[in-house]
């Protein structure tokens, strides 16, 4: 028995000096476990992508700069818009006669993203100029001068260092449905497949409308109909661009109404009382939109005076609609297939600006109460709204009571929101800091960054692999350490025999 004492207590595993070397080793197993765990797991760090965009629209150039993770190019939910530069001046449409002046005017914006986007960053950098209704419009009555505002305008880009992808003119049908994918791109409703958000765009020439309707599914009217495949969700997409309803044709439209005989004075119930301003019929009747209609023998000048008068300005907004003509099962206006509104709707550019102006953005309240609140406006005297307003720019002051009139006219009487369905349009100007606007889509679509099918994701996040790691190494940790008590005490008794 003594003999057999004497070789357990002489077995060289037995010692303290080898317990605690043990203990020590099993310690550093366990750190260096969660360490690498870690550490293999960590995200790189982080390097961004740009993409920039010109929105070349009828009224003014806006560039906007985007910025994105550069490993989750595929993976999306990350672009977001990082800076804007408003382009001094009118739409490059407006340089037809000179167009180089198309191309000048957009490098004070160009200047600042150049020193907005990393300098090692500007040759990958992609570069899209997209234009809409203006050089539409200008396209229809003088190709050649649209063409040449391309070639400065592309001549002008090409100076930069940045990877310029081209300029075009993009369809209405483009417009609307990019407007519809940055919305509901910026409020994640693509990728987690939520019941989406139609889009409402009023620019200064066009306006889109674009929703997914359960009753829509492309076979009427065809050319309505635009589908996606977005992280694998089909989307069929009903949109519809009106060229020459924008806010600023629609108000020619409505001004040719009131001047087919070509009077010296035209007392117009969307202008202010007290308002009146000598007008060129020339000008009036520069647009497509308005041109066939120039009365003969007109006088050169007219006189635009306000009688301030809701209703009847409502009255003659109506007439330039036309809702006696319809071939499908049901029209918007001017023969134009739409479904009825369905969902949620955001309504954005000169829908926010306007109504954000006018103190209507709160669509909760009652279409009686808007009303109301717009014809008190409208009946109020120009030197006060002047007075009232004077760092407002005074185009859009003076305009502000036909806008409001022409959006809501538009919205229940040519795309029929009841006063229930209006309550669910959101005026709105931004998404979580990105404009609402066709060109986030525009670019996610050219840059591909909207995969078809829905990506693969890591099953657990950074966070979930270290806590799992430590978690599992506290426990092993333990079971080590009870595993090895009995050898701790006998160690202690032998401490005690010694
Ligand atoms: O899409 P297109 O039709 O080409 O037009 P756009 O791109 O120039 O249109 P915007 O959305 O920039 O502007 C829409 C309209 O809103 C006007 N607008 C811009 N800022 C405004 C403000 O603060 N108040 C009132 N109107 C404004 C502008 O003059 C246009 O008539």
């Amino acid at each position: 028995m003594s003999a057999q004492r004497d070789m357990k207590e002489k077995s060289p595993w037995r010692t303290p000096v080898t317990i605690i070397i043990i203990t020590v080793i099993g310690v550093i197993a366990i750190v260096a476990l969660v360490t690498v765990a870690v550490l293999q797991n960590k995200p790189l760090s982080q390097k961004y992508k740009y993409g920039i965009v010109l929105d070349a629209g009828s009224s003014h150039t806006a560039l906007y700069i985007y910025e994105w993770p550069a490993e989750k190019d595929n993976n999306t939910g990350r672009v977001e818009q990082t800076h804007s530069c408003k382009v001094q001046g009118p739409g490059i449409s407006a340089y037809a006669s000179d167009p180089w002046k198309a191309g000048e005017s957009l490098t004070d914006c160009m200047h600042e993203a150049q020193q907005k986007v990393p300098r090692n960053k500007h040759e990958e950098t992609p570069l899209y100029l997209g234009a809409t209704a203006g050089m539409r419009l200008l396209n229809m009555e003088n190709s050649s001068a649209s063409d040449q505002v391309f070639q400065a305008v592309e001549e002008a880009l090409r100076q930069f260092q940045f990877s310029f992808q081209g300029a075009r003119i993009l369809s209405g049908q483009e417009e609307g449905a990019f407007g519809w994918v940055t919305v509901n791109y910026l409020d994640d409703r693509l990728k987690q497949g939520l019941e989406t958000t139609g889009a409402l765009d009023l620019g200064g020439a066009s306006t889109q409308i674009s929703f997914v309707s359960s009753n829509y599914d492309g076979s009427e009217s065809p050319k309505n109909s635009v589908t996606f495949r977005l992280y694998g969700n089909d989307y069929n997409l009903y949109t519809h661009s009106f060229l020459c309803y924008g806010k600023d044709q629609a108000l020619r439209l409505t001004l040719a109404q009131q001047t087919l005989s070509g009077p010296v004075i035209i007392s117009d119930p969307c202008f202010h009382k007290g308002y009146t301003k000598i007008k060129n019929y020339a000008d009036l009747y520069d647009s497509p939109c308005v041109s066939h209609r120039k009365p003969q023998g007109a006088p050169a000048t007219f006189n635009h005076t306000g009688t301030g008068n809701f209703q009847q300005c409502q009255e003659q907004i109506k007439r330039i609609f036309n809702f006696t003509y319809c071939k499908y099962s049901r029209c918007s206006f001017n023969g134009i297939f739409q479904p009825l509104v369905q969902g949620p709707f955001g309504a954005f550019s000169a829908y926010y600006f306007v109504m954000d102006f006018l103190n209507l953005t709160d669509t909760s309240e009652p279409l009686t109460e808007v009303k109301d609140k717009l014809t008190k406006y409208c009946a109020t005297l120009w030197s006060e709204i002047t007075a009232q307003h004077h760092t407002v720019k005074e185009k859009y002051l003076a305009e502000y009571c036909f806008a409001g009139t022409y959006i809501l006219t538009l919205l229940t009487e040519g795309y029929n929101f009841t006063s229930e369905s209006y309550s669910k349009i959101k005026y709105i100007k931004q998404i979580k800091g990105s404009d609402a606007g066709w060109t986030l889509g525009y670019m996610l679509n050219l840059t591909n960054m909207i995969p078809a099918e829905a990506p693969d994701s890591p099953p657990l996040p950074h966070a979930g692999y270290v806590s799992i790691v430590t978690i599992m190494a506290i426990l092993l940790f333990i079971v080590f350490i009870l595993s090895i008590r009995p050898l701790w005490s006998r160690c202690s008794k032998q401490l005690h025999i010694v």
